[in-house]
């Protein structure tokens, strides 16, 4: 087999809409679903299998266990665990308690897998560093700064009524209500623009509601953001994301230029103000993380 193998980690909503983009991509020659409940499981790789063939994509699509992650070049974890989110702020932050051990258990059982991990499960940047932390993989990165960025360069794109290829410009730090927006380094046509910082936070803000409002959960934009992640760790593109890795002692996002599949951090120069909010966001990270549930003995590190 010459091309990559994929894993994905939960057959829910997103986990769906990704195996289903990677399948049409063509992106992985093998992808194993893996889930807790064999029902959905079971009925999900059949209707990727039907996929594979009518879209003419070279994707073997596969039911598996855990213990089959270890063979595949690149692991996708969208799992959730069930909990009721009451959480009116923060809304993202409101299934750490929930998620973690399921994260904790699943970084137990890879302990010593050598590819590279993208974590799509929320709170991002606490269940990063929380499947970092228990699995010692050196290539964990966590998705939502680059859909951020994607929907702020499509947001100013709106705003100035150009091509969205046309905008340069990051949403960094916390995915949530701590984002951070490199306002001073945003060019439209490679001209600095005046970003009103405060507007923009409102609209991306805005964005999820109206998506979860209307189809129930954000499923599209995150599996774009897989694949296009994908194919940069994978080393079939270069180029830059914005990922959720190490930032002093936490996980939050920032740009990362990818060259054949190997991340260097590219963060652009920050104003005092954007610093200031950056430093912030990583000192509510870091106090989150301190609060999530303690590992069990049998999977404390
Ligand atoms: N990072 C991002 O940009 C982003 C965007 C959207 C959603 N999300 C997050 O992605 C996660 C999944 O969202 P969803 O809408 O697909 O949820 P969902 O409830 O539709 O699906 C979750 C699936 O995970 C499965 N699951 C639960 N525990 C498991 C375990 N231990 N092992 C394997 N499977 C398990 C469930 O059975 C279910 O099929 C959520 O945490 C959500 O907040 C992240």
């Amino acid at each position: 087999m010459s091309g990559p193998g994929v894993g994905i980690v939960g057959a829910g909503a997103v986990g769906q809409t990704v195996a289903a983009s990677l399948v049409t991509a063509g992106l992985p020659e093998r992808l194993l679903v893996v889930s807790r409940r064999p029902g959905p499981v079971q009925g999900l790789a059949a209707d990727l299998q039907d996929l594979a063939h009518t879209a003419r994509s070279r994707s073997l699509v596969e039911v598996g266990e855990v213990a089959d992650l270890h063979g595949c070049d690149a692991v996708v974890i969208v799992l959730r665990t069930d909990f009721k989110n009451t959480a009116e702020r923060d809304i993202r932050r409101g299934g750490a308690a929930a998620n973690a051990p399921a994260l904790g258990e699943l970084a137990r059982e890879l302990r010593g897998y050598g590819g590279t991990v993208l974590v799509v499960t929320n709170p991002v940047d606490l269940m990063a560093r929380r499947f970092a932390d228990v699995s010692g993989c050196s290539r964990v990165f966590g998705i939502g700064s680059n859909l951020d960025s994607a929907r702020y360069r499509l947001l100013l794109a709106g705003y100035a009524q150009v091509s969205p290829e046309l905008v340069r410009g990051h949403v960094i730090g916390e995915h949530g209500d701590r984002a951070v927006v490199c306002a001073s380094t945003t060019t439209v046509g490679s001209r600095p623009v005046a970003v009103s910082v405060r507007a923009v936070v409102e609209d991306l803000q805005r964005r999820p509601a109206l998506i979860r409002n209307g189809i129930g959960r954000t499923r599209c934009g995150p599996a774009g953001a897989v694949l296009s992640t994908l194919r940069k760790v994978l080393g079939l593109v270069d180029g830059i994301e914005e990922l959720s890795v190490p930032y002093g002692d936490v996980y939050l996002g920032i740009p990362l230029r990818f060259t054949g599949g190997q991340a260097a951090p590219s963060l652009p120069s920050l104003t005092r103000f954007e610093r200031l909010r950056l430093d912030s966001a990583a000192s509510s990270l870091r106090d989150a993380y301190a609060q999530l549930p303690a590992l069990p003995e049998r999977i404390a590190t």
